[in-house]
């Protein structure tokens, strides 16, 4: 542990453990508060790519820092060894967690795609792509304040740069990203759309058994909404998310458009899109 950082912050109980680092809860003396610490040792990184994309984290955090529903990045401390990021404390259950016990309502879904949607559209403001949008990625704060975190697998867009590469998690990923072309930020919208139908079906619209199975579906992209799943979800949702889950992506909504759906201004409570005030 760095002293720089034992200096600053009281190091508490170990709260999770990802594939190269810890995350400890710490309490700062000189503000009062307590904060996450996630630390990584940078010997456990092997190759150069796993490296890069450490170094890259915590500035693309601070380049999305300053909207009340992305992860503030506090503090960075390095030596030698290791890597501390002080991160906002999330101590309530992640979204993973809450749709593994139960499906959302409209109005309950409509909150937490309203709150992931406003982090993705500043990320995509800010020209940074999230790229590995998912349930276990989005926290919440002790006052269950929805927090886009981990952007480990994010990178920079913009002027003309594309995105390469595939980065993401199988359920959520975009087409584009698997059939190896390159990208734009629009993979955000379609992983956050995977997420939406989850919340109210309560399973993921394209599904196997394997990695490879998965793929197959998602570039099928075959959109369904079973009856028994869907027959009381309203067709203002489901329009929504035909909207996300657009495999053409010219046609795809942005992140600011599906923030303007009506799904979602009003708050998951109109029935049809003809219903609107
Ligand atoms: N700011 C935070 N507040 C509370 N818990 C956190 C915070 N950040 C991460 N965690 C928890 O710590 C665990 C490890 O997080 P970390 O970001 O290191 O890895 P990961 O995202 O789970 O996995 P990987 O980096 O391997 O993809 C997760 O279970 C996460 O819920």
């Amino acid at each position: 542990m760095s002293e720089a950082l034992k200096g600053d912050y009281q190091i508490c109980e170990e709260i999770g453990r990802g594939r190269f680092g810890t995350v400890f809860r710490c309490f700062s003396p000189s503000s009062g508060d307590f904060y996450a610490c996630k630390s990584i040792d940078k010997r456990l990184l092997s190759d150069a790519i796993d490296r890069e994309c450490l170094e890259k984290e915590a500035k693309l955090m601070q380049a999305v820092s300053g909207n009340p529903n992305v992860l503030q990045i506090y503090e960075v401390y390095e030596d030698e060894d290791s890597l501390h990021m002080v991160l906002e404390l999330c101590s309530s259950p992640d979204l993973f967690d809450r749709i593994s016990k139960r499906v959302f309502s409209e109005t309950e879904a409509a909150a937490v795609m309203s709150a992931l949607m406003e982090a993705v559209a500043h990320c995509h403001r800010r020209g940074v792509a999230h790229r590995d949008i998912k349930p276990d990625n989005v926290l919440f704060d002790d006052r269950n304040r929805l927090k886009l975190a981990d952007f480990g697998s994010a990178d920079f867009f913009g002027d003309g740069r594309p995105l390469r590469g595939i980065v993401g998690t199988p359920y959520y990923v975009a087409p584009e990203v698997i059939a190896g072309r390159d990208y734009n930020e629009k993979v955000d919208v379609w992983s956050a759309g995977v997420i939406l139908y989850i919340m109210l079906a309560g399973i993921p619209p394209f599904y196997g058994d394997s990695a490879a199975e998965i793929f197959e579906a998602v570039l099928r992209g075959n959109l369904r909404f079973p009856t028994r799943l869907f027959h009381s979800i309203s067709p203002t949702a489901k329009d929504l998310i035909r909207r996300m889950l657009c495999k053409d992506v010219s046609r795809r909504f942005s992140a600011e458009q599906v923030l303007r759906h009506p799904w979602i201004t009003s708050g998951g409570t109109v029935e049809s899109p003809i219903d609107l005030p």
